[in-house]
């Protein structure tokens, strides 16, 4: 199986690192506009192969598409990364080129691939390359639920003072600092709610931390973060790839489900081979509804200032 990954900077590599360490696919193509810098990470990154034992045989390329010719899943990671004190929105300027044209070169050599999409800010990368390619909805796969959902996991693990392994939730909504979307009440601690361990004072102030996580990250970083990021596309290619049909929030074309059309957010979807294989429409508290509501007018509101690059 093979992958590219697109933009070998911070989040490509480690993606890549995760990818090949855990052995989810035998070929990975890191491709990047920086002459020589793909090359140089791929270099880096087999030279682990004997240390750690692994398989995938990871090549850099400089912007040759020809290289990554018949991918199974192509990943897009290529653009600018904010800096403390900016939203992931006011990337779109720089951003919404770059992804538009990495997504047309990559089907001239992959036209049967699937896209992830990581690139800032996520729902509106996505839902610009779905609407650019014309490519089928459960073919473009938006990252931003499988981070943001370990993040709330790790918060509720700290504030349980307990391992996050133990704690099952997840993130629905936009990707963005303001528009994602907790959902504490389905929280649990093996199976039990973290209401019964929690105060709403405690839940209030996780969900918050999961909210600005990014920003978080960026602040302590100088650039946003790129572990978890990377290990998240992983665990979203391996369910692609393998066929796992996990249960994952991604950013995906809405077409009637949770009251939505012609948007691109984050909702729980079953991911297997063919992609987005389901969405799964679940049933929502009333202020869970007015929440997702008004995240979705923040996300279609910035999908407005696609118009000049979608025609
Ligand atoms: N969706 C998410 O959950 C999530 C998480 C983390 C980062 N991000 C986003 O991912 C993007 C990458 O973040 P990063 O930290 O890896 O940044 P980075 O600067 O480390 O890497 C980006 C790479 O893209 C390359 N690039 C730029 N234009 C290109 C082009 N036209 N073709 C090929 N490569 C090109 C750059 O040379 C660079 O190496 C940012 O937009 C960031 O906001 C999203
Ligand atoms: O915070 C960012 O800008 C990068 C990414 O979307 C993240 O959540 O880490």
């Amino acid at each position: 199986m093979k992958v590219t990954v697109v933009g070998a900077g911070n989040v490509g590599a480690s993606c890549a690192d995760v990818i090949s360490y855990r052995g989810i696919a035998s070929e990975v193509v890191l491709l990047d506009i920086r002459e020589g810098f793909a090359e140089g990470k791929a270099m880096d990154l087999m030279q682990c192969a004997t240390n750690t034992g692994f398989n995938t045989v990871i090549t850099g390329v400089t912007n040759d598409y020809a290289k990554t010719a018949n991918s199974d899943v192509v990943v897009i990671t290529s653009g600018i990364p904010r800096k403390p004190g900016m939203t992931r929105e006011e990337l779109i300027g720089i951003n919404a080129g770059i992804v538009k044209s990495v997504a047309d070169n990559v089907l001239t050599h992959s036209p049967n691939a699937i896209i992830v999409v990581v690139s800032n800010p996520m729902d509106t990368m996505t839902y610009l390359t779905l609407k650019a390619t014309g490519l089928p909805k459960n073919r473009v796969i938006g990252m931003g639920g499988a981070l943001d959902s370990s993040r709330f996991r790790y918060y509720l693990s700290k504030a349980l003072d307990k391992p996050s392994n133990d704690v099952s939730a997840m993130v629905i909504g936009g990707h963005g600092d303001t528009t994602m979307i907790p959902l504490t009440r389905l929280a649990s601690y093996n199976g039990i709610p973290v209401s019964q361990f929690l105060s709403e004072e405690e839940l209030a102030k996780v969900a918050s931390a999961t909210m600005v996580g990014g920003a978080t990250l960026t602040g302590l970083l100088g650039t946003s973060a790129w572990y978890a990021p990377g290990a998240s596309v992983a665990y979203l290619v391996d369910s692609i790839l393998n066929d796992q049909k996990k249960m994952i929030a991604c950013s995906v074309m809405l077409d009637g489900e949770y009251g939505q059309d012609d948007i691109c957010i984050g909702v729980p979807c079953i991911i297997g081979k063919n992609g987005v294989e389901q969405i799964l429409d679940i049933n929502l508290s009333d202020s869970e509804k007015e929440a997702f509501a008004k995240s979705a007018d923040a996300v279609r509101n910035m999908n407005g200032d696609l118009s000049s690059i979608l025609g």
